[in-house]
């Protein structure tokens, strides 16, 4: 370490160092020949040396020796195997692309991601305990991670790897890529520029290592991700296949070289082709929840929040106290509530329980974040009307296990509601079928006027209701004459018509109680309420001169037509409705054959023509 440090180390230095240590000698010269198609084999250091470059040997002997040293460590959560598995392919995947892309030597980018994340075991080394917090506090998201180091300890672990890696002598245009390399975006580099390709470049190489952890889901989104960088380095989905099959095969022999565990994935076809995880299991897939969360601790509520939104994109909405948190929940109507127990002003018991009080609070998915673990207090949060807890410090397994259950819930909770809204659809539906079917059953469609049924019950209707008033009332049965000759003459479609215009005539000059009815044929029947002789008279002959002065235009003609009226009124004798429409029917009869296009009323067992 210390000869590297240096930049008097010469050539020979280097390699007499090297020769003394018999793992690191057969490492180098493993590098240097597969880096080397086609070319004679070197077998001596000096040769390895000349041939991968003083800097990059420089920088690889402090990587292995790194790896070497802390195999383990005492942070109890920090996976030292799996860090350095990780390593090791985000090196060799670094390698490959600096050789496919030219963009830095292809050794020099091995040690770069070899010790990309050198920051994080630095940091697991000086701070075991606290790190081992940190990490089980944080969700697999390196912004969250950063966010929790900032505020636990001052200093973060790209921070710190960009210490190491200056220290250890690498140029600062590899350093600050690698301390961009987690979140390109806000490395504001100049596009196009070196360290704008360099630090992509890395960030390539490490979602590329990231194959290496996570399960199924997290690989099928590392794929997609992947073809998407490849494109801008102009691979295809082939090229990329291939290129991490070969990435993964040199990461097995590496991983028995350097006794690092290198697991066994399959091709990239067959990641590529898995079925996509199943859409409940899938983060992504899920709906996406407004999540409220209440917490006045700081740095808790950060963890959180970046952790809420990582896990399934969630809106997340804070609020420091039960108050506001309330005043919170009615604005923006949360699926689900997570929050701490205690809190200044109004402290999460009284929160919920204030929640559950409400109607658009009772079904919110209510989560209490509690540090005690006794039966009594967690039966206590129940009984507030808590669906769930986590015990805090919250660890993101817990998070995420609890967040897939309130999902669950609100998926549930959903549906029910969908096929409670098919339900009141389907009933306004049939509520309006039926009120169809009504409409059709008591409606002449050719006229639109009430047809011989609704005649039948609106004769009823004002007969009772007259019986019971004592009020007059009347019936008129109206009779358009020869209406067979029209037919005849103009054809059915134009004595549809005619049809048509009387009855919207007789509807339109008639008062809003009178009753206008199609009764069948050409024949129609006028219901009159509280009406005697003398009035009914008087609009019969309205009925019968408006309908005389129709035209109905028929090509080049104005053809007319007549009605005969037949009128009765409601008399003390009639036993019925009916006896008054015969009677009606039978002043009709007589105006047919008194020559038409006239009224006759019945009164008291005698007809009269009138008009
Ligand atoms: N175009 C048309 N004609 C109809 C309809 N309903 C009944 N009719 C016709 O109305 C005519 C009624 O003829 P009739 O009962 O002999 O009486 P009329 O020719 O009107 O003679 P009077 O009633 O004695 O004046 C028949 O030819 C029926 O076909 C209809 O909906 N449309």
């Amino acid at each position: 370490m210390e000869l590297c440090r240096s930049d008097d180390t010469t050539m020979d230095d280097l390699a007499e160092v090297v020769q003394r240590d018999p793992a690191l000698c057969g490492r180098l010269l493993n590098l240097a020949n597969s880096a080397a198609m086609g070319v004679r084999p070197v077998v001596a250091v000096q040769e390895a040396v000349l041939r991968l470059g003083m800097r990059a040997v420089r920088n690889l002997a402090t990587g292995f020796a790194l790896i070497d040293q802390y195999s383990e460590g005492a942070c109890e959560r920090f996976d030292y195997q799996q860090f350095w598995s990780h390593s090791l392919l985000m090196a060799l995947a670094m390698r490959e692309l600096a050789v496919r892309t030219r963009a830095a030597v292809p050794d020099e980018l091995f040690a770069c991601g070899l010790m990309a994340r050198i920051g994080r075991l630095a940091l697991a080394t000086a701070y075991p305990r606290e790190y081992s917090e940190l990490i089980a506090q944080a969700p697999e998201s390196d912004r969250a991670l950063v966010e929790l180091e900032r505020g636990a300890l001052d200093l973060d672990h790209n921070q710190c790897s960009r210490e190491i890696l200056t220290s250890f002598g690498l140029p600062q245009a590899l350093v600050e890529p690698v301390f961009y390399h987690e979140a390109p975006e806000e490395a504001g580099f100049s596009d196009g520029s070196r360290p704008h390709q360099l630090t992509h470049l890395l960030y390539f190489g490490r979602r590329i290592a990231d194959l290496s952890c996570g399960g199924e889901r997290l690989r099928s989104d590392t794929i997609a991700e992947l073809l998407r960088l490849a494109g801008r380095i102009g691979l295809d989905g082939d090229a990329l296949g291939s290129m991490i099959d070969e990435i993964m095969q040199r990461w097995r022999e590496w991983g028995k070289l350097l006794e690092v565990p290198a697991g066994d994935l399959p091709t990239f076809a067959d990641m590529a082709q898995a079925p996509a995880p199943r859409e409940d299991e899938r983060a992504s897939g899920a709906p996406l929840l407004r999540v409220l969360l209440v917490e006045d601790e700081p740095l808790t509520r950060q963890m959180l929040v970046s952790a809420l939104e990582r896990i399934g994109g969630h809106k997340v909405f804070v609020a420091t106290n039960g108050k506001e948190g309330l005043a919170l929940a009615l604005e923006t109507m949360p699926h689900i509530v997570i929050t701490d127990w205690r809190m200044p002003v109004m402290d999460g018991l009284e929160f919920c329980r204030a929640l559950r009080e409400t109607h658009w609070g009772q079904s919110m998915y209510v989560i209490m974040l509690t540090a005690v673990d006794a039966e009594d207090e967690v039966v206590h949060a129940f009984e507030a009307g808590v669906d769930d807890y986590i015990l805090k410090p919250v660890s993101a397994r817990a998070l995420q296990a609890r967040m897939r259950a309130a999902q669950h819930y609100v998926c549930l909770l959903q549906s029910w509601e969908r096929d409670r809204e098919q339900l009141k659809q389907a009933a306004a539906d049939l509520a309006l079928s039926n009120r169809k079917l009504e409409h059709y059953a008591h409606t002449d469609m050719l006229t639109g006027l009430p047809n011989r049924r609704a005649a039948m019950e609106s004769l009823e209707q004002a007969w009772n209701g007259a019986e019971r008033s004592g009020e007059p009332m009347a019936v008129m049965m109206l009779d358009i004459d020869a209406f067979k000759s029209f037919n005849d003459t103009y054809g059915h479609a134009v004595g549809d018509r005619m049809l048509a215009e009387v009855g919207r005539l007789l509807r339109e000059i008639s008062r809003k109680d009178d009753r206008v009815c199609r009764f069948g044929g050409e024949e129609f029947i006028v219901v009159c309420r509280n009406t005697g002789m003398q009035a009914a008279r008087d609009f019969a002959e309205r009925l019968r001169n408006v309908v005389a002065g129709l035209r109905l235009v028929h090509g080049d003609e104005h053809v007319q037509t007549t009605v005969s009226i037949g009128l009765a009124c409601k008399e003390p004798e009639m036993g019925s409705y009916d006896v008054m429409v015969n009677a009606a029917d039978k002043a009709l009869y007589a105006a047919k054959n008194g020559g038409r296009n006239r009224l006759c009323c019945y009164d008291r067992g005698r007809i009269r023509t009138v008009g």
